[in-house]
């Protein structure tokens, strides 16, 4: 972490923190006072997103197994009642949220967690960084109009000194369209899951299947 003065707040990011083992037990021993914000999202978009993400560093896409054939036992991976999701596929471990979570919560106190619904940041920012600066401690400054909507990814961007200042190429990528059945298999794998999730937190997001085909389609 880099220095900074006592009026200064340093945020560090990494996706790959929250599932990763060993991770709780290390920042505690950096720092057992640090707030940790974790940002989730709908874990099948999630899963999508992050399948995208990796054929995007691959030199031979065609060659690349589809996410329904991934997402599915390879052998059986025609969505049909027999086929079952894949839950040793990284891209579907990371979205059983509460077994990465409750790792977190034996090392920290759940006031110092910070859980931030990753579907409402995109439809509406201000709400849920008003929550970040909050669980900061930080006066609050952001408002609706500081964000804009990209008009071609649809996501928001920041508005600073006039200018709109939006994520990089690698973000906000189109994502593969994929089969009907599948989606629903996978938000039928999730839901207990996200229900445990939820049940841990004391809170629930709203994430449906229909608004998820609606976004992927
Ligand atoms: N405002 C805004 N602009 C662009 N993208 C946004 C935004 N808010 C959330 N997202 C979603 O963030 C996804 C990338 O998340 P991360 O930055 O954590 O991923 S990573 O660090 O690259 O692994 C990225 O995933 P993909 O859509 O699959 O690219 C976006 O869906």
């Amino acid at each position: 972490m880099p220095l900074a003065s006592p009026d200064k707040i340093v945020i560090e990011k990494s996706p790959a923190y929250f599932h990763n083992k060993d991770v709780p037990a290390r920042i505690k021993q950096l720092n057992s006072k640090m707030k940790i914000i974790l940002v989730v999202r709908d874990p099948v978009i999630r899963a999508i997103s992050d399948y995208t993400q990796t054929l995007s560093k691959r030199k031979y896409k065609v060659l690349h197994p589809s996410f329904e054939k991934m997402a599915l036992n390879w052998s059986n991976a025609d969505a049909n009642s027999t086929s079952i999701v894949n839950s040793h596929w990284g891209a579907i471990k990371v979205g059983i949220y509460h077994k990465h979570l409750k790792r977190w919560l034996q090392h920290f106190p759940p006031d110092q967690i910070h859980i931030v619904d990753g579907e409402k940041l995109i439809t509406s920012p201000a709400a849920e960084v008003n929550q970040v600066e909050k669980f900061l401690g930080l006066k609050s400054v952001v408002k609706p109009e500081d964000f804009a909507i990209d008009p071609h990814k649809h996501f928001p961007c920041v508005r600073a000194k006039g200018e709109l200042h939006c994520l990089g190429a690698t973000k906000g990528r189109k994502h593969p369209k994929i089969q009907i059945e599948v989606l629903q298999k996978l938000a039928d794998f999730f839901e207990p899951h996200n229900l445990e999730f939820f049940k841990m937190i004391n809170r629930k997001f709203y994430w449906s299947p229909e608004r998820k085909v609606s976004l992927i389609h």
